[in-house]
């Protein structure tokens, strides 16, 4: 974590442009040009699809409902989802100094006066804290991002985003969505599963959260440091491989150890067991489940279209699979939260209570009304109709028998009593008119004992399990939102037995290629490795490195990855390593030179570890200004005399090799001080083993203009011993160089 990363360049996805449909160039209104007529008066709807946003069945769907109290808070509701969402981001915890500075050119930016109206209402600040979120993290903007393109005195701000977005400084974020991992409460030590992760933007959040070290003081009290390497670990898993490779995409910005990428059905996730054969119940557990994402519209505009009953009855029964099966995997004394981006009862709050009834009293929900006492909220609700095109059904017994099939009795709201049992007002709604976000729905759960038929009963030395591994019979994709019919669901997921164990030699098996998992496992680092490591080791001069924490992927051990104690715990367990679909885990901390003659060390490092690698090593970091850094960009190969004096001895002095630049002087006053880049020493000359896109964003940053000869090359040229090829594959985050294959 930390600086670790010179630059950090976002590829664009398809899965955001997939579940962001908003595409604001197709939506150009107003002048010829697209833009406004007055710069400063701006119509929303200039910024926005044309599409009207009304659906009169989702609005008597919810006046029925009853999620506003009045008439007038009703049309506050229906103001506010017409419009087109402000823009959010957080600023991550983990960049070290380079917070402050984010933070200070925040500052400036927001001490700017705007005087811009915005259909007819005044905005008078570019951008300003989001009061409910701690230490001034997340910010937002109410101005539409196209206007801030457009006009020439906001243009510092869009600058502002674009580069620190690039540079993994900023996660944009919707502002209710940064809510389930803020009550998550997440330490150092825990082992989280994020259940419905992709694209990823919570696990990062939580991610940056397990980097978070709380120190109790010698007065008492408590102070947050940023520590590189959590002892917890989190999994994040999507059941869509796709989306799953976006996921690795977004954690790798990151740069954490403690990360793993699943791709499991969550309502099938596999109880894990450590090395010792005892079950990992997790600390934390993240199910913000699929959901018909009503609470979007004003990102995704389509749904105004789509919206349908059955959009949420449909997803009902995998919601309240998925919940259950959070709370099997979760420790007693553990957390869970659950969310939705919907406002539907039939999402929220009658998954919660169903969920409630099957743990018979081992699951409670938190009161957490008194935390982030800014967040405005509303309780959870106690009574709700059940709607559907057959009509209005206030409960299950009012529903005709032959209609019966169709509706789950675990869609009705509880009896008043049973739902003041069950103390449902603790839940959170947060709607577009509170504090102008999307909707939003969270429910804090905490485990007070074992569950009824408690997963993870396993006997010692056998690889038989009562615990339920993936059903060949559910492992069908994500339920369609379109499907009226609903089972009821009687019993949970987790009775089966199987008594078949993960073949020892699994390769890649019929039902994987149907799920297009093709990923090798990690393993342990096998002896000859290890051997190896020992010069690695000495090479680097790594002092206090936990070798012992690495893993690779394939015999050839082409790239190691380094793991925090919990990863490692999880891959120790050689069945579990097997049962468990890990797409991705940990930080590629050193790749094999291959092809390149005689090398004292068979391994360099690289740029995605070298922030956290750095600080274990005591040999081969060399300090540069950033005019040199800057020469680097600037010119192809530079010999070692093209350096200063100092410099050019040291690197002449230098065994040939890979070895560390990290950025001198004061951060505020040069921005790039603190960076760290892997490079090569090779005969006469170094470069940058770092990527093109990378490389790019760093330069346009500090707007150095190519000197380069061969602009359009991807790779750096061969006066140098190690030609780094700087495109990106589409569905990892590795680079190669031009000498070695990927594993
Ligand atoms: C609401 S989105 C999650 C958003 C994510 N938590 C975030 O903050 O970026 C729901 C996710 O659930 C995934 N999903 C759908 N059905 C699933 C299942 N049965 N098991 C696991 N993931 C599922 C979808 O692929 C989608 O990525």
């Amino acid at each position: 974590m930390g600086r670790g990363r010179g630059g950090k360049s976002k590829r664009k996805n398809r899965d955001e442009k997939k579940e962001n449909v908003w595409d604001p160039s197709k939506s150009q209104k107003g002048t010829a040009n697209g833009g406004p007529a007055n710069s400063n008066q701006l119509n929303s709807k200039t910024y926005w699809v044309d599409i009207e946003p009304r659906n009169e069945i989702y609005e008597n769907y919810y006046k029925t409902i009853g999620i506003c109290k009045d008439d007038t808070e009703w049309e506050q509701f229906m103001k506010f989802m017409g419009r087109p969402l402000p823009s959010t981001f957080r600023i991550n915890t983990t960049i070290g100094s380079l917070q402050d500075v984010v933070m200070d050119q925040l500052k400036e930016i927001a001490e700017q006066k705007v005087d811009i109206e915005i259909d007819g209402e005044p905005i008078t600040k570019m951008v300003e804290p989001i009061p409910w979120y701690p230490n001034q993290i997340a910010w937002r903007s109410s101005i539409p991002k196209k206007a801030l393109r457009k006009n020439p005195t906001l243009a510092k701000f869009q600058q502002f985003l674009v580069h620190h977005d690039n540079q993994g400084n900023l996660t944009r974020q919707e502002a209710v969505s940064m809510i389930p991992p803020l009550f998550l409460d997440v330490q150092s030590h825990h082992h989280i599963v994020d259940m419905c992760a992709a694209p990823g933007s919570k696990t990062t959040q939580i991610l940056e959260d397990l980097h978070v070290k709380i120190v109790h003081t010698k007065e008492g009290g408590q102070e947050k440091e940023i520590i590189s390497i959590p002892t917890g670990s989190i999994i994040a898993n999507d059941v869509d491989t796709n989306r799953c490779y976006t996921l690795a995409h977004q954690c790798a910005r990151l740069g954490s150890p403690g990360i793993v990428i699943s791709n499991h059905e969550a309502q099938n996730f596999p109880l894990l067991f450590d090395a010792d054969d005892k079950p990992m119940f997790v600390d934390r557990i993240l199910a913000d489940v699929p959901c018909s994402g009503d609470g979007t519209n004003r990102k995704n505009p389509e749904l105004w279209k789509k919206w349908t009953y059955a959009s949420g009855i449909g997803l009902h029964n995998l919601q309240t699979k998925i919940a259950t099966r959070a709370a099997q995997l979760l420790k007693v004394g553990g957390r869970m939260v659950y969310s939705t981006c919907s406002m539907n009862p039939v999402e929220n709050e009658a998954v919660v209570a169903e969920l409630l009834n099957r743990s018979q009293g081992s699951m409670r929900l938190v009161d957490v009304s008194a935390q982030y006492p800014q967040l405005i909220r509303a309780p959870g609700m106690y009574s709700w109709p059940v709607i559907d095109k057959e009509g209005t059904f206030q409960k299950f017994e009012d529903v005709p028998e032959n209609k019966k099939y169709k509706l789950a009795s675990s869609l009705f709201c509880p009896t008043p009593e049973r739902a003041q049992e069950l103390a449902l007002q603790h839940c959170m709604r947060v709607y577009p008119h509170f504090q102008d976000t999307g909707g939003f729905f969270i429910a804090v759960l905490e485990k007070v004992a074992d569950f009824p038929n408690q997963i993870g009963k396993r006997c010692k030395n056998t690889t038989e399990s009562t615990e339920t591994t993936e059903s060949t019979t559910t492992e069908s994709t994500t339920e369609s939102t379109t499907t009226e019919s609903n089972d009821s669901e009687t019993t949970t997921t987790s009775t089966t037995t199987t008594t078949t164990p993960p073949n020892p030699n699994r390769k890649i098996k019929a039902r994987d290629i149907r799920n297009k998992f093709f990923e090798e496992p990690f393993v342990l680092l096998k002896d000859d490795v290890k051997k190896e490591m020992e010069t690695v080791v000495n090479f680097y001069g790594l002092k206090n490195f936990p070798c012992d924490n690495l893993l690779s992927r394939s015999d050839k051990s082409q790239k190691l990855y380094w793991v925090t104690d919990s990863v490692l715990n999880i891959v120790k367990n050689d069945v579990v390593a097997r049962k468990l679909k890990i797409i991705n885990t940990g930080l590629k901390v050193f790749q094999r030179h291959t092809g390149l003659g005689h090398m004292d060390c068979p391994y360099r490092v690289s740029q995605d570890a070298v922030g956290s690698i750095e600080p274990f090593m005591t040999k081969r970091v060399l300090s540069f200004t950033h005019d040199d850094l800057v020469l680097l960009f600037k010119v192809e190969d530079p010999q070692f005399n093209q350096f200063p004096a100092e410099l050019a001895k040291q690197l002449t002095e230098l065994e040939p090799g890979c070895f560390v630049i990290k950025i001198s002087g004061n951060n505020r006053e040069t921005p790039s001080s603190g960076m760290v880049f892997s490079a090569w020493r090779g005969k006469t000359s170094i470069n940058l083993l770092v990527p093109k896109q990378e490389i790019d964003s760093l330069k346009g940053m500090y707007g150095v203009v190519d000197e380069k000869k061969d602009t359009t090359s991807t790779t750096t040229t061969a006066t140098t011993d190690a030609k780094v090829e700087s495109t990106t594959t589409e569905s990892t985050t590795e680079t190669t160089t031009t000498t070695e294959k990927s594993e």
